[in-house]
């Protein structure tokens, strides 16, 4: 563990440099790698663990759109890719990357493959924190650990491929082995992370469920839209409203933030622009926590939770889902954005 100084707070994080590649492989040379699922997450892991050396095979329904995604990705039926339950006999480590709802149906038959000694790995905490709502209980003979990527499976597949990596975070819910430290430490360097940092299973669900529907995904569409609507109501052209409220923001701000932080973004604005933003944050920041406190409580009373199981686990969960996203790509702002990205000098 390396000591960091996170603005004031000491934090023991593991980076690729003190875990390098060849210990992980070292760690994990025995072991089969069994990924159950290739939805998002799935691809991304297992790319990037066969790439860096280690021994990974895929579990997936036969006869799915996924299962010939896995072979258009260069997983070989009967070498690399089996059925589910195939996967799962073989595998000693079980990365289990479904859907959070897909893995409540599965876990029954996937159970029975949990023999003494073997990893079940998760890429969320919510299977194990939610167990009331989910009734996954492994047995107690068996190591359970999680490596959470923060951000995309696409993204985590991507910066690999650019020599980059997206941070994760670890945690270990029983180490019925002793080596479950070493697996999944291992397992998070395997997969591409940038570094890791430690947490549990309960305060990654909590957060990671927070950040989605606040900062990265919700919270950002709810304000995007809100400044559009204001902007349009007042006259200003779709073109106008699109480009002071998304597209400068993605081409232009946030990659200064990425690189700088958000001093070093506003000090590359005008101080007119540093002189408002400095001025109105906090009353952004006054309007938007009470709703802040409304989700996390949401999320920490199961409620979330319960929402999602809910929704996805209706046969027609994906069609219902996709509707929902068109009526979004639909809408005046998405549209005006598809306009604009057509116009940007490199897609011209
Ligand atoms: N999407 C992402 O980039 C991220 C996902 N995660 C976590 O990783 C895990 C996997 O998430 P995703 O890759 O988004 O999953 P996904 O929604 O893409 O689904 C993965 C696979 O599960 C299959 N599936 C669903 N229900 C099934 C069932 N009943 N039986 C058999 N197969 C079924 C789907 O067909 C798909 O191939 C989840 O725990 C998620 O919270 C964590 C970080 C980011
Ligand atoms: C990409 C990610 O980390 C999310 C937003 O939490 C998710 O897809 O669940
Ligand atoms: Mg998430
Ligand atoms: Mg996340």
């Amino acid at each position: 563990m390396a000591t960091i100084n996170f603005g004031g707070v000491l934090e023991d994080v593991v980076t690729r440099e003190e875990f390098p590649m060849e210990k992980a492989r070292e760690v994990l040379k025995n072991e089969t790698i069994a990924i159950i699922g290739y939805g998002v997450q799935g691809p991304g892991q297992a790319l990037n663990l066969k790439d860096n050396g280690f021994n990974v095979i895929i579990g997936q329904r036969k006869d799915s759109k996924t299962w010939d995604k896995a072979i258009a990705d260069g997983w070989v039926p009967g070498k690399t890719l089996f059925e589910i339950e195939e996967a799962a006999q073989k595998g000693t480590i079980i990365q289990f990357l479904l859907s959070d709802a897909g893995q409540i149906t599965l876990w029954p038959t996937l159970k029975q493959y949990l023999t003494p000694g073997k990893a079940l790995y998760f890429s969320h905490g919510f299977g194990i924190t939610y167990k009331e709502q989910t009734n996954i209980i492994p047995p107690a003979d068996v190591d359970v650990i999680l490596v959470a990527p923060k951000g995309s499976g696409t993204s985590l597949r991507r910066l690999f491929l650019a020599g980059q990596g997206l941070n994760s975070s670890f945690a270990i819910f029983q180490d019925a082995t002793g080596k479950a430290r070493d697996r999944v430490i291992a397992l998070g360097i395997g997969v591409g992370s940038g570094y890791l940092f430690q947490t549990d299973f309960k305060k990654e669900v909590y957060s990671d469920l927070t950040g989605e529907r606040g900062t990265l995904m919700g919270c950002i569409q709810g304000i995007f839209a809100a400044q559009y609507e204001v902007l349009r109501k007042n006259g200003h052209s779709p073109s106008e409203a699109f480009n002071e409220t998304v597209e400068e923001l993605t081409q232009s701000l946030m990659p200064l933030v990425a690189e700088n932080g958000m001093d070093w973004m506003y000090a590359n604005c005008s101080t007119t622009a540093q002189r408002g933003a400095l001025d109105w944050w906090k009353k952004f920041k006054a309007a938007t926590q009470p709703v802040f406190e409304e989700l996390y409580a949401s999320v920490a009373a199961g409620k979330e939770a319960a929402r999602s199981i809910a929704s996805n686990s209706t046969p027609d969960y994906r069609e219902k889902l996709n509707e929902e996203l068109k009526e979004l790509r639909e809408s005046e702002m998405w549209q005006a954005g598809a306009a604009v990205r057509k116009l940007r000098p490199n897609n011209a």
